[in-house]
């Protein structure tokens, strides 16, 4: 029998999509964050984000900003504390960003950008000054 659409006893399959797991690190240092500008090839070409990436199937998002820091900048870092995790809507993807604040380990490699343009460490007041992604700014909320 054909559904109507306004029918509320329809069960039609819905695409229900999981938010993907994205944990992103806040490295501190002496009063200072780091952020990292995404390349021109990615997603969100250009935009600055904390640095950090998807979380692997049955990764634990605690070893997953390790490895993906590891991976991006070429240094450890240690967690100090874990920000509230929450959902961003880019209407194409949506992801469940995962933040985490971070220092680098002691004697730790410094951060260098293996995948991003560009790396800087600024004050947390300056980062509205910059062209972060969207998803970025409630963790900026979060620390100022
Ligand atoms: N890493 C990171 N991703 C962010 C931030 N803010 C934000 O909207 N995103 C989005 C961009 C992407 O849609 C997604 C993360 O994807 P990604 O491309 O950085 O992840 P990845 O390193 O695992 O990349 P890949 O292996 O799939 O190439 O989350 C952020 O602060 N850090």
């Amino acid at each position: 029998m054909p559904c109507r659409p306004d029918s509320s006893v329809c069960a039609q399959p819905v695409a229900t999509a999981q938010p993907v797991p994205v944990v992103c690190a806040v490295i501190e240092q002496a009063g200072r964050v780091l952020i990292a500008q995404r390349p021109l090839t990615k997603l969100l070409p250009l935009k600055w984000e904390f640095p950090g990436g998807k979380v692997e199937p049955g990764e634990d998002p605690a070893a997953a900003i390790i490895r993906e820091i590891r991976e991006e900048l070429g240094c450890t870092v240690v967690i100090s504390r874990a920000l509230t995790p929450f959902i961003h809507d880019y209407k194409t993807v949506v992801i469940q960003m995962i933040p985490f604040v971070c220092t680098l380990a002691p004697g730790s490699h410094p951060p260098h950008p293996h995948e991003h343009v560009a790396i800087a460490w600024l004050p947390p007041v300056e980062l509205r000054a910059y062209d972060l992604a969207a998803a970025d700014w409630p963790v900026v909320a979060a620390l100022t």
